[in-house]
């Protein structure tokens, strides 16, 4: 982590614990997680884009005024996203910068139809990432999967290209676990997913919609009724309802919590009004994770420092929150164990006079 990121309230060892600790980061998307210097190389090489190059006045154009502006800028990146060789070469690097934060198992979030309608060839998409997703796990150890979303607000022709790509034997790639569902919420009811939705878990795919992250708890009530959600991307907003609360809890449905980005996205006020506290008071299963992070200034070590501060957690609270994230993943049984076991070990290490 770089000082930068380092919280003064959270003391340094903690911080040093976190760093070293194996981790599942279950909710990062792929072109948000393009660093700044990915971002400032793919910028000089197109320069008819209005993205910075340098990297200054990269930080201030990721700041946001609000989702939508959050949206039109990402959109600005993917547009800096033209061939097969810049897909490999963006998968391989946020592999190897999740590998530097000890993250074991990562399912990115990826929206093809972005790509293929930009013109990029579909069977060359879906190489380039199974390329990279090979060489990261051979080279650095952290084992990829992936997530197709629907950027919702391109319409119900962004979901059935996705779930065409999704489900098409000949194009399907190997790492594809999951479905979602993502951009803004206003305006983009879930229901009209549903048949959509219905094609990726008939084909064996795991519902892993954004809800409730800048709309209320009816959106994550109708990712849960219409669209099947087996995790919830955000659902932020659940705290305004306390029946759903109670169900998420009882269900066992976990929330994939992305602080920082909640307070870049201004979906929340301030980290302290998060309401991460209300969820585990609630019996919730919470994960942590970094969402887009370079965009929001974090990485996942960040993301963990600061629940280790909201909900007030030592090494064992947080070696906790490590395995829930490990656990409600899609990884087999095997692998859950192996990566549980690691973090058992590391902090009984950590911890041992
Ligand atoms: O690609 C297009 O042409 C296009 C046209 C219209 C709308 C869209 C989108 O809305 C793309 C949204 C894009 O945002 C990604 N994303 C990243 N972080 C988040 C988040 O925190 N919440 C929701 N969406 C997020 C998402 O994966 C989509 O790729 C695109
Ligand atoms: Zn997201």
């Amino acid at each position: 982590m770089t000082d930068r990121l380092i919280d003064p309230s959270i003391p340094r060892d903690l911080h040093a614990f976190i760093a070293s600790l194996p981790k599942a980061e279950l909710h990062v998307h792929h072109v948000g997680s393009a660093s700044p210097r990915i971002v400032s190389e793919l910028a000089a090489r197109h320069a008819d884009s209005k993205v910075p190059s340098d990297l200054e006045a990269l930080a201030d154009y990721f700041t946001f005024t609000d989702f939508a502006h959050f949206i039109e800028v990402y959109l600005s990146v993917v547009d800096l996203i033209r061939t097969p060789e810049d897909v490999r070469l963006l998968t391989y690097e946020v592999a190897r910068d999740l590998a530097r934060q000890q993250v074991r198992y990562a399912e990115l979030t990826i929206t093809p139809f972005s790509s293929t309608r930009r013109g990029i060839d579909e069977k060359a998409f879906m190489e380039a990432i199974e390329d990279a997703r090979k060489a990261a796990e051979a080279e650095f150890g952290t084992v990829l999967r992936w997530c197709f979303d629907i950027p919702g607000e391109a319409g119900l022709v962004s979901a059935e290209e996705t779930a065409r790509l999704a489900t098409d034997d000949r194009l399907r790639p190997e790492g594809l676990v999951s479905f979602g569902l993502g951009g803004p919420e206003i305006g983009v009811p879930r229901p009209q997913f549903k048949p959509y939705f219905d094609r990726a878990i008939a084909a064996g795919l795991r519902s892993v919609p954004h809800a409730g992250e800048t709309t209320g708890p009816e959106t994550v009530w109708d990712a849960l009724t219409h669209l099947r959600a087996e995790r919830i991307g955000h659902g932020t907003n659940s705290f305004q309802d306390p029946k759903l609360l109670a169900h998420l809890a009882e269900e066992r449905i976990p929330l994939e919590v992305c602080p920082t980005s909640n307070i870049a996205t201004r979906a929340v006020r301030t980290l302290d009004e998060h309401p991460i506290k209300e969820f585990v008071k609630a019996g919730i299963v919470v994960t942590i994770n970094s969402d887009d992070p370079p965009m929001f200034g974090t990485d996942l070590n960040n993301e963990y420092a600061v629940a280790a501060r909201l909900l007030d957690l030592d090494e064992r609270g947080l070696a906790e929150l490590a395995k829930n994230a490990v656990e409600a993943s899609f990884l087999d049984e095997p692998g859950k164990s192996r990566i549980k076991d690691e973090i058992d070990t590391y902090t009984e290490a950590w911890l041992a006079p």
